[in-house]
């Protein structure tokens, strides 16, 4: 199911492109579909995106779809598991609230930093090939924490019952149905544009927000195609690391999923459970192409085992390992670790508290999964006093000497010279 490769035979080029995810080998060709969207939608507004509406999602109804009844229309046990994920998101998104700080750098001098909510944000909800209202609540229960006041949730059309419930739950009373890049346009660059756009989506929608990041729309991070990277030892559950595989595999085509191991009889004994467990799922063809795309490699030692995986950058890292606890501090590059036999990245996926919304594409090794601070901003405050700018007055005037800037010396000699 998985083919198995001696790690050490390889080349550094070949382990290089093995490890290329599916959608960077087609970045070119997308990255000019996005730009074609990108651009009719600016130029023709509405009528480009009820056009991609209808060609790409073959969606033609309103644009906008009220969330009020939607609680209603849902299973009384989801309603309590979705009460279930808000209330351990919350928790876990409440407890990483920033402190201001204030600090006399010297007598006279006040610094503070201080933080406050983005005002308008859009937030992307996949919706192409499954409808996730995980994505919904990773999303808007952190924003609704941070105190940001507006939220636009943009979904493919035909909105599915289950996201109009989490967004009902998330307190938005409407959600934009549009998919893909044109939803990220219509966020970016409607009447009133976002100032952040966040979300998780397809290579086309992580290109659209790439694209126009170039036009000063911030986004959170590139959280594309999902992807995985067990490290199993021999003494790992087979069955429990084939599962997990095929939790990410099952998300699209282009998803990648790669298994690490130093045993060979484990690798073969996960392509054994693999076979066995993915006649039972409903999602097979699309498990097969992930599974196309994937790997298991098989290595020797545990410092190449960390080596693979701080070069890979996994969005998720799964550790079955009988030592996974002392790896933990030499994993420096993964979305979100998970540790030990116990640890399924489904719990993460929905409910036990850290968001899913990580980055993808090997970018866990600059960028951070999602969190409250995202959807804040810092600034800062300084207060002086005359005696405070006496003080560093010798300082200011240097520096404003070396770089020739007479206005700057100006702005605090004439403080200092003022009598009154
Ligand atoms: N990294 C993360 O944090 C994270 C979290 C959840 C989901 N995901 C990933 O999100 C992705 C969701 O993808 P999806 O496709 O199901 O839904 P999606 O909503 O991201 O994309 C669907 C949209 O893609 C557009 N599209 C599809 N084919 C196109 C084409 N040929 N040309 C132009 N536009 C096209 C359509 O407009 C459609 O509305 C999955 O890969 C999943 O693994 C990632
Ligand atoms: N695994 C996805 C992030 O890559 C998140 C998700 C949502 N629903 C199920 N899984
Ligand atoms: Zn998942």
């Amino acid at each position: 199911m998985l083919t198995i490769i001696d790690w050490a035979a390889l080349g550094a080029k070949e382990q290089q492109n093995l490890l290329t995810r599916p959608a960077q080998k087609d970045s070119a060709a997308i990255r000019g579909i996005v730009s074609d969207i990108l651009a009719a939608v600016r130029a023709e507004g509405d009528a480009a995106l009820s056009r991609y509406a209808s060609t790409l999602d073959n969606y033609d109804g309103s644009r906008w779809v009220a969330t009020k009844d939607a609680l209603a229309s849902i299973k009384p046990e989801l309603r309590v598991a979705m009460e279930q994920a808000v209330a351990n998101i919350s928790r876990f998104h409440e407890a990483q609230r920033p402190q201001a700080i204030t600090v006399e750098t010297q007598p006279g001098i006040l610094c503070e930093q201080r933080w406050q909510a983005l005002e308008r944000i859009g937030i992307y909800v996949p919706g192409g090939s499954a409808p996730l209202p995980s994505s919904v609540l990773m999303q808007a229960i952190p924003a609704r924490i941070a105190g940001v006041e507006e939220i636009i949730l943009a979904t493919p059309g035909p909105v599915p019952d289950v996201i109009l419930a989490a967004a009902a739950l998330a307190g938005i009373p409407q959600v934009l149905a549009l998919g893909g890049a044109q939803a990220i346009a219509a966020m970016a660059y409607g009447d009133k544009p976002v100032v952040k756009i966040f979300g998780p989506g397809n290579a086309y929608v992580t290109e659209a927000k790439r694209q126009v990041a170039l036009d000063g729309i911030a986004i959170d991070m590139p959280a594309g195609p999902s992807e995985v990277m067990v490290l199993a030892d021999a003494n790992a559950n087979p069955r429990f690391v084939a599962a997990d595989l095929l939790s990410q595999a099952e998300h699209g085509p282009d998803s990648q999923v790669v298994l690490v191991t130093t045993s060979q009889a484990l690798a073969e004994a996960v392509n054994k459970a693999l076979a066995e467990l993915t006649a039972t799922l409903s999602r097979q063809a699309i498990t097969l192409k992930a599974l196309d795309n994937s790997r298991t490699l098989v290595v020797k030692t545990e410092a190449e085992l960390v080596a693979i995986s701080n070069s890979y950058a996994p969005e998720h890292l799964i550790l079955q390992l009988d030592n996974a606890q002392q790896l933990l501090g030499r994993l420096k590059n993964a979305g979100s670790i998970f540790v030990g036999a116990y640890s399924p990245e489904s719990a993460g996926d929905y409910a036990s508290g850290t968001n899913h919304v990580l980055p993808t594409y090997g970018l866990a090794k600059s960028y951070s999964s999602l969190g409250l601070l995202d959807f804040m901003r810092r600034y800062t405050v300084q207060t002086l006093s005359k005696a405070g700018l006496e003080t560093l007055a010798p300082t200011l005037i240097a520096l404003a000497d070396a770089e020739g800037l007479d206005a700057h010396r100006l702005a605090v000699t004439v403080r200092l010279e003022n009598k009154a």
